[in-house]
């Protein structure tokens, strides 16, 4: 089975079983170089599990998951990703927020030297870009829990990776915030960064998502474009929290119900 050469991260088959259970089931899917990428569904759809076996951090049973074109079973170079994940589960309360930052770097740097001035300056520009210079030096853990998140984003933005991985990175973050990181966001892919990114609601995120991709109880259900009238970003939280009637395979299920608009 071969993948296309854009293909940044790739899945074919995939299925995930977990305390007994089929939480995926035969997913395919892959994401480009400088694409966006949403995933979408309805809470305990899947999304967190399939982001997290495609990051080889939860076991497979079945199906292939390459990345940058390589097996993930010897994929190395994970300088390469950068992972966000949902809030909450990456927490080191007495590490600052500068050491969070920081630690983006690491797979730069060679074993047991400092901080080159490229890091510094790396890690100045990513707190800057979230808008937490001023935080730098306090410890993570007082921070509020958007601005804890904007750290995680710094991290990632830190590691300069060819393809950020975010699970709801925009979650619990104030509007302008949403905006300002999806510009930059659309700034990044603009100059080829690739992004697989877990959303409930497209909210901002609209104006440079490429492609969605929905799952419905562990089963891709929709894999495609956004429709030109979506860039509003309105239609979102529909399409993210499918009802419980039958799913049907329609393009214009990502359609917004309700743009708020008169007739
Ligand atoms: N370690 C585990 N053991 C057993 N079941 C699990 C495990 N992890 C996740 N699950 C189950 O897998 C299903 C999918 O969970 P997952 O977190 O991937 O959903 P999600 O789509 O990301 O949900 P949400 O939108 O609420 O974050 C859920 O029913 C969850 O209970």
């Amino acid at each position: 089975m071969t993948i296309g050469s854009e293909d940044v991260l790739a899945c074919r088959d995939l299925c995930v079983s977990l305390g007994g259970h089929q939480i995926l089931v035969d997913i395919d899917m892959q994401v480009r170089r400088a694409e966006a990428v949403a995933l979408l569904g309805a809470n305990g759809s899947g999304k967190s599990t399939l982001v997290k076996a495609l990051l080889g951090l939860v076991p497979i049973s079945a199906g292939t998951v390459w990345l940058f074109g390589e097996p993930l079973s010897r994929f190395t170079q994970w300088q390469r990703i950068g992972y966000v994940p949902q809030r909450g589960q990456s927490s080191v309360a007495n590490a600052t927020v500068r050491e969070i930052v920081s630690t983006g770097r690491l797979a730069h740097r060679r074993a047991f030297r400092r901080l080159s001035a490229t890091d510094r300056a790396v890690i100045d520009e990513s707190l800057e870009r979230v808008g937490l210079s001023a935080r730098a030096k306090d410890p993570i853990g007082i921070l509020s829990g958007g601005q804890q998140q904007r750290a995680l984003l710094a991290r990632a933005l830190a590691s300069q990776a060819e393809l950020l991985v975010m699970d709801e990175p925009l979650a619990a973050l104030d509007l302008d915030t949403q905006k300002s990181l999806t510009e930059l966001f659309g700034t990044l892919t603009s100059d080829g960064l690739s992004i697989l990114v877990v959303l409930h609601g497209l909210g901002p995120m609209a104006q440079i998502i490429d492609r969605c991709v929905m799952l419905r109880t562990g089963h891709k259900v929709y894999d495609g474009p956004l429709e030109p009238s979506d860039a509003n970003g309105t239609g979102g939280h529909h399409r993210a929290a499918p009802g419980p009637e039958p799913y049907l395979p329609d393009p214009g299920l990502v359609r917004p119900l309700d743009t708020g608009e008169g007739h």
